[in-house]
């Protein structure tokens, strides 16, 4: 497969660009004009600039406004393909994107089009070069694939033919089976982008919002298995207008448009096998069969009250790894890992962002072969030097520097307890009702975010909820669930846009950490919360106030909602009457807290509505020295802008 990726999709100079583009293993790149006129440099040494990269030009593009103009201006448009043809021989490209006609002096007209592409056929191929015809989905009169199709096929030249581009396609909601009866040699290229829902203007939607394929809510898939089955072979180009993507690192907007291209296709051979299109072989998305465990980096201090902590929460220490300075913390099913090593990748996530939730390990069916998949997306695989003795547990870095490892019952890593540890796998009993890992919660800079859901997506057999704001009092946090069919993997990603934001003041604090809160799963939370309590556990303090709208809004027997009260307990109902219960730890270090949750009724949310109630109460009982710098600093908010 060749992959190709528009210049407007990344920042930064069309320098800076071609290096990032390059980098991250693309063949070719489509010369966005506005890069090229912006550049400081002849049409020949920008094509030499590029081919130095070790790409190719895919596409010049776009040419606007060309077919169905009367004259005069019919002739005038035709002039300036010829200079702009000129361009491209110096450049060394031979493709040449023409966009629908937008303009308000166009005639329309199909017969009147596709005369004006014959000829403009017969111009190109004087000078060995080809045109392809793109629907805009906001095009005066040309406005669907299948319009613009009928122009190229009437206009019946070699030198012609469509360019598919997944966005004007979806957005316009234009049934994509009508694709699969192009013949695959009439298509140009094909461009993809994916996007968020939205209501919005198509031109507006479509110029500041595009995303990766995998990013967004548009069904590419779907459409590139129609593009596949046409027998199409050229390029997949990525054409992303983002304005996160303008302000972005290039480097690793480039990494995800690859990984996201690449996630693409293997899907869509999947549904495809004989397509024309050849895509690497590597294992499918990879399903996950739960949290094995999540492991602390910390100080000997900071250990010591983490256990404390662990301790109200009715974990007890079942074991000492058997040469490192690592205990396993356990009670029911959950494994939690305290590493006090003063070497190794521990040590140095310690350094960096203090005591920190730094690595889980996730249960999956084939250790060795989500390794494989995720190496192929382009994440990075880690090895830690140790001892003949030890287990190589395979692992990957997160996109935040943290770690990702796998075990599975297939090798001896069913055995990782007993090989490290000396003990057997933790029992389902727990001794203050604790039972599992219900989900995690990660924190990351807002414009970070779209790369951890592609990254997760792209890796695992997931699927994204729709985002939910999050009202902080100090800003807007966005919270993004990805979770697996059957509820074993639940992640939550947490977007801060400022610091002012608990979410925002834990990056900060915490210089980029990333597993913000961990929850875990109880079967009675009313006798979790008692004995905690009689462990000393302190709880949350949330406002009585919450109380008294929980009995208004959902009419609950007052006797309940006093049980959760005396409890600070939080509670939230689903449409079919599933129920949730909430009960949160103070902060552990920078923000860290762990949080309790009994699910009832088949409840598959997160309780989000309870999100700025408990983010108030957390703020409250933040000390002193944290509150002022989280309450309405005016210095804080400044450094955001
Ligand atoms: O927004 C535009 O004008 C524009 C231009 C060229 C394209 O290929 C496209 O998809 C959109
Ligand atoms: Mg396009």
């Amino acid at each position: 497969m060749k992959t190709s990726i528009a210049t407007v999709s990344i920042s930064g100079d069309l320098r800076e660009k071609l290096a990032a583009i390059s980098a991250a293993g693309f063949d070719g790149v489509e010369i966005f004009e506005n890069d090229f006129l912006a550049f400081d440099g002849s049409p020949r040494e920008v094509g030499a600039m590029v081919r130095d990269h070790g790409l190719e030009i895919t596409v010049f593009q776009p040419f606007r406004d060309f077919e169905g103009m009367p004259e005069p201006l019919r002739a005038r448009t035709f002039d300036r393909v010829e200079r702009k043809f000129d361009v491209m021989q110096e450049l060394g490209t031979d493709l040449m994107l023409i966009c629908s006609n937008v303009s308000t002096q166009s005639l329309g007209g199909i017969d009147r089009m596709a005369a004006d592409f014959a000829e403009l056929g017969e111009r190109a191929a004087k000078r060995g070069l080809r045109v392809g015809y793109e629907a805009l989905a906001w095009g005066r009169h040309v406005n669907d694939h299948r319009d613009a199709w009928e122009v190229v096929r009437r206009a019946d030249h070699p030198a012609v033919g469509l360019v598919l581009d997944s966005f004007h396609t979806l957005a316009r909601n234009i049934d994509v089976e009508t694709i699969r009866a192009i013949p695959g040699d009439r298509i140009s290229i094909v461009q993809l982008a994916d996007a968020p829902r939205m209501d919005m203007d198509l031109l507006y939607w479509s110029r500041h919002f595009r995303n990766m394929p995998g990013e967004g809510d548009l069904p590419v898939t779907d459409f590139m298995c129609a593009v596949a089955a046409t027998g199409y072979a050229g390029p997949l180009s990525l054409e992303i207008f983002n304005d996160q993507f303008r302000g972005g690192s290039p480097k690793s907007i480039a990494i995800d448009g690859h990984r996201s291209l690449v996630a693409l296709m293997d899907q869509v051979k999947r549904s495809e096998p004989a397509m024309s299109i050849e895509v690497p072989d590597l294992p499918d998305r990879v399903a996950v069969k739960g949290v094995e465990f999540v492991e602390f980096a910390a100080s000997d201090q900071e250990a010591e009250e983490l256990a404390g902590l662990l301790a109200a929460m009715g974990f007890h220490e079942a074991a000492r790894h058997r040469h490192k300075d690592v205990a396993l913390f356990r009670q029911g099913g959950i494994n939690i890992v305290v590493n006090t090593e003063k070497e190794g990748l521990a040590h140095a996530s310690y350094v960096v962002h203090g005591a920190n939730a730094y690595a889980i390990g996730l249960k999956v069916g084939d250790a060795a072969a989500t390794v494989d998949r995720a190496r192929a997306l382009g994440a990075t695989p880690f090895e830690q030097p140790g001892r003949p003795s030890d287990l190589a547990i395979p692992a990957i870095r997160g996109v935040g520097g943290g770690l990702i490892y796998f075990v599975d019952d297939a090798s001896n890593l069913s055995r990782v307890w007993e090989i490290e540890f000396g003990v057997a796998d933790a029992t389902a009993d727990g001794e203050a009702g604790l039972v599992a890992i219900d989900h995690v919660a990660q924190t990351m800079n807002y414009e970070e975010m779209l790369t951890w859901i592609l990254f997760y997506v792209s890796i695992f057999r997931t699927r994204k909820l729709p985002m939910v704001d999050v009202v902080d009092p100090g800003g807007l946090v966005r919270s993004q669930v990805i979770e697996s069919d059957d509820g074993a993997l639940r992640l939550t990603l947490n977007g801060a846009e400022n610091r002012k934001t608990l979410a925002g003041h834990f990056i900060a604090e915490s210089f980029g950490s990333s597993v913000q809160h961990l929850a875990f799963a109880s079967t009675d939370i009313f006798r979790t919360a008692d004995a905690l309590a009689a462990r000393g556990f302190e709880a949350l303090g949330i406002s009585p106030n919450y109380y008294d709208d929980l009995e208004a809004r959902l009419a609950l027997e007052p006797e309940i909602v006093d049980r959760m009260r005396a409890r600070n307990i939080l509670y939230d109902r689903d449409e079919q009457g599933g129920e949730y219960f909430q009960l949160y730890s103070r902060n552990f270090g920078e923000g860290f807290f762990f949080e309790i949750v009994e699910r009832r009724g088949g409840y598959t949310g997160y309780g989000a509505p309870n999100a700025p109630f408990r983010i108030a109460a957390q703020k409250r009982s933040i000390a002193p020295r944290n509150e002022a710098a989280l309450m309405a600093s005016p210095t804080a908010a400044g450094d955001d802008r």
